[in-house]
C-alpha cells in the first residue's frame, strides 16, 4: 500500500467550505486505485486562529508540517480579521520559503462544459511558471518618518540561480508538450531586473535549441493572453507578474475558482505544497456555492506530482464529464452547489471500479 502523508490546511474563507470536499475526491480516488492511501491531518491554522493565538501558525509549525509528503492547502486571508499581508507572510508564504517552494506552477485550458470568458478560446492550454521565492515579493526595504515626510522603500531582489532555476523548468516542461516558451518581461520600464531577466531568459534558452522562444512585455501579454490565449504553451514569469497572468488564466477558463497550483519544492528537500489559484473569497462564503474545482483540480496536480498520472488524467477528464453535463456552480453559469458538484464528481469516480 502506497501511503501519502497530507498535511491538511483549509485555512479561512472558501477554504474551509471546499477543503473536505476536495479531500473526499482524493480518498474516493485512492480506493479505486486500491494500492494508495491518504493519511490526513488537519491543522485549523487560519485567521481565526491567528485572533486566539497571536499568529497564522505555531512556531513549530514547520517542524510539524515537515512530517508529511505534501501541504494540501484551501486559502488564507480574512480582511476583516486580520490585515491581508500578515495573514498570507504568516502561513503561506512561510510555508513557501521555509520549505523551498521556488516554483509555482498553475494550469489553464480550455475546459468541456465550461464558457471560456474569451472569444477566441480555440481549445487553449498553457502553463505558467512562476517564480515563487522572490522577486517583487521580496522582505527587502522599510518605512522611515512619518506624515509628509514618510519614505517607503520595498526592492525587487532577483537571483540568478531563481531566475534560471525557472527558466530551465519553463524549458524542460516544453520539451513534453507544444515546445515553446514565452517569457514575461517588462525591460523597457523596469530598468535592471528585467534586462537582466531577458540576458538569463537569452543564456539558459541556448541550451535548448528545438524549443521555440519568445518574449513579451506583461502588459501587451496580459492582453494576449485574453485575445489569443492558444497560442501559448509555457510562460515563465516573475513572482508579481505570474500572480496576476494566473487570475487571468483562470478567469479565462471562466471562473477565479477553477485555476490549480502546485508549489514546488524542486530538490525534494521538503514538502511540496498544492493551492489554488483563488483566495478565500469572502463574497460568496457561507453560500455554499464555492466552486470546488480549483482545490479537486489542485488534487490532481499533487497525484501527478507522486507518479500517479493516469488516475489523475481520469480525475480531471470526470470533472469535465461533470461540467459538460452541466452540473456547475454560479460563477461558472451553473445552479449547482459545491456538494452537488462534488457528489457528482464522486459518484462517477466510484464508476471507474
Ligand atoms: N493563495 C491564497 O491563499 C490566496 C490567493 C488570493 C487571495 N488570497 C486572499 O483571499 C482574500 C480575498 O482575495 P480576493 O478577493 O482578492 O481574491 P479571491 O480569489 O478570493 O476572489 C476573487 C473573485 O473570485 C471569486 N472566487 C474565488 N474563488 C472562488 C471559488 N472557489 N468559487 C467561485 N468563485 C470564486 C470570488 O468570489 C471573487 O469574486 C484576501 O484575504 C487575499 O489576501 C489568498
Ligand atoms: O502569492 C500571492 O500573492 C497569494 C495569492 O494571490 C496567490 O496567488 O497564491
Ligand atoms: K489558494
Ligand atoms: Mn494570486
Amino acid at each position: 500500500m502506497k501511503k501519502i502523508k497530507l498535511g491538511v490546511i483549509p485555512g479561512d474563507g472558501v477554504g474551509v467550505e471546499i477543503m473536505p470536499y476536495a479531500t473526499q475526491v482524493l480518498d474516493v480516488i485512492a480506493q479505486v486505485h486500491g494500492g494508495l492511501k491518504f493519511e490526513h491531518s488537519w491543522y485549523p491554522w487560519s485567521c481565526e486562529y491567528y485572533l486566539e493565538h497571536g499568529e497564522m501558525m505555531p512556531k513549530d509549525g514547520l517542524d510539524q508540517l515537515s512530517q508529511h509528503d505534501a501541504i494540501f492547502l484551501g486559502a488564507v486571508g480574512n480582511p476583516n480579521l486580520v490585515a491581508d499581508h500578515t495573514s498570507l507572510w504568516g502561513l503561506l508564504i512561510n510555508i513557501r520559503r521555509g520549505f523551498k517552494q521556488t516554483l509555482n506552477i498553475r494550469h489553464a485550458k480550455q475546459l468541456r462544459g465550461i464558457t471560456p470568458m474569451v472569444i477566441n478560446p480555440n481549445g487553449f492550454d498553457l502553463i505558467v511558471v512562476r517564480e515563487n521565492s522572490e522577486g517583487e515579493y521580496s522582505e527587502v526595504g522599510g518605512r522611515i518618518h512619518s506624515g509628509e515626510d514618510e519614505v517607503v522603500v520595498q526592492n525587487a531582489v532577483f537571483t540568478r540561480k531563481a531566475t534560471e532555476r525557472a527558466m530551465r523548468y519553463a524549458f524542460e516542461l516544453a520539451k513534453t508538450r507544444k515546445g515553446h516558451v514565452t517569457s514575461a518581461t517588462k525591460s523597457n520600464g523596469i530598468v535592471f531586473s528585467m534586462p537582466f531577466w531577458d540576458e538569463v531568459f537569452d543564456q539558459v534558452g541556448k541550451d535548448y535549441p528545438d524549443v521555440e522562444k519568445r518574449s513579451a512585455h506583461i502588459d501587451a501579454l496580459a492582453a494576449f493572453l485574453v485575445s489569443k490565449p492558444s497560442e501559448f504553451d509555457i510562460i515563465v514569469a516573475s513572482n508579481l507578474f505570474g500572480d496576476i497572468l494566473t487570475d487571468i488564466s483562470a478567469a479565462v477558463m471562466g471562473s477565479i475558482g477553477i485555476g490549480p497550483a502546485a508549489n514546488l519544492n524542486v530538490d525534494g528537500s521538503y514538502p511540496s505544497m498544492f493551492e489554488p489559484v483563488h483566495g478565500s473569497a469572502p463574497d460568496i462564503v457561507g453560500k455554499g456555492i464555492a466552486n470546488p474545482i480549483g482545490q479537486i483540480w489542485t488534487g490532481k496536480m499533487m497525484l501527478d506530482h507522486f507518479g500517479e498520472t493516469e488516475l489523475a488524467t481520469q480525475l480531471l477528464n470526470i470533472v469535465e464529464d461533470v461540467t459538460e453535463a452541466g452540473i456547475k456552480t454560479p460563477d461558472v453559469g451553473g445552479k449547482a452547489t459545491t456538494s452537488e458538484v462534488t457528489d457528482e464528481i464522486v459518484s462517477r469516480i466510484k464508476q471507474l471500479t
